[in-house]
């Protein structure tokens, strides 16, 4: 592993790291916050999943995510959200390769020998931090925004008992049936839609719900909210009385804005579930 960057941030450091992905099969990029409290001993660590056309950088340099963590004594990771590299299949649209992993397994080519994020971020990059970090490995939680809020609350529903706690900021709610999902799961796990819905968190909240707490916020004012489809998650999470809470908060978009506004709030809240407040 190769360390890119270390800057020291609110009393503790935040690295960027790039190593070779087995999943992935080629190099990849993340961003790494350790808190001051990782100096002495083993931290809780929350992972934060990106959006469309991110790399591990938009969210370490504009989510404002390092104060809170500082004082909650939690590290945060910011994975890439794909493959990357000439070698790698991309396409001309925004929302389908190269910075749109969307969390999963690809099974289909173009994508299959490298689009791998749900082993990346599930398995690989896990172990690899705990190998190599004052990190511990049964404190976790997740979060994401967009396509990241999708990945956050698919992972943390589809593997019981490895999150505390998910929170979500303007989730891709209900990919199954929006044109942010349809498009990229027929493209990268086929056309039958059943291998789809492990990864749609409005089918998993009405199928099983989470173990621990929920917190989702979400902007009224959001230019995606047509394809982001709130209600179907915020709806099936009332049906399921799943314990957590849905917010939607007046006047917000869907950028960086919003989603700084709310981090320490979401920071909190983890803390809470992974017992450090
Ligand atoms: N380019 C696209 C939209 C791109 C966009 O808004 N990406 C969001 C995530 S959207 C869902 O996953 C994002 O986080 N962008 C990075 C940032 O730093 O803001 C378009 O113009 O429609």
């Amino acid at each position: 592993m190769d360390t890119i960057s270390e800057n020291r941030s609110f009393g503790g450091i935040q690295g960027v790291y790039r190593h070779h992905s087995d999943s992935c099969g080629c190099p990849m990029t993340f961003g790494l916050y350790l808190p001051p409290q990782a100096a002495t001993a083993p931290v809780p660590m929350l992972w934060y999943l990106s959006g469309l056309t991110c790399t591990h950088e938009n969210a370490m340099v504009k989510a404002a995510a390092q104060q809170h963590a500082a004082r909650a004594g939690i590290a945060l990771v910011f994975p890439d959200t794909s493959p990357r590299g000439e070698d790698v299949a991309d396409d001309k649209d925004y929302d389908l390769g190269q910075g749109a992993g969307f969390y999963v397994n690809a099974t289909q080519a173009p994508w299959a020998p490298h689009f791998r994020m749900w082993d990346y971020v599930a398995e690989e990059l896990p172990r690899l931090l705990d190998n190599a970090f004052m990190i511990d490995p049964d404190r976790q939680a997740i979060t994401g925004h967009s396509m990241g809020g999708h990945g956050a609350l698919t992972l943390a529903m589809n593997l019981p008992g490895r999150f505390a706690s998910v929170s979500a900021f303007a989730p891709i709610a209900h990919p199954t049936q929006s044109d942010w999902g349809r498009k990229q799961l027929g493209a990268y796990l086929g056309d039958d839609e059943s291998a789809w819905a492990a990864h749609d968190a409005t089918l998993l909240m009405r199928e099983s719900g989470f173990g621990g707490p929920v917190l989702v916020d979400q902007g009224n004012e959001d230019q995606f909210l047509d394809l982001l489809k709130p209600e179907a998650l915020a709806e099936a999470m009332a049906a399921r009385r799943q314990p957590g809470q849905f917010r939607m908060q007046k006047g917000y978009d869907h950028s960086y804005f919003f989603v700084s506004t709310f981090m320490g709030d979401h920071v909190a809240f983890h803390a809470d579930a992974l017992g450090l407040a």
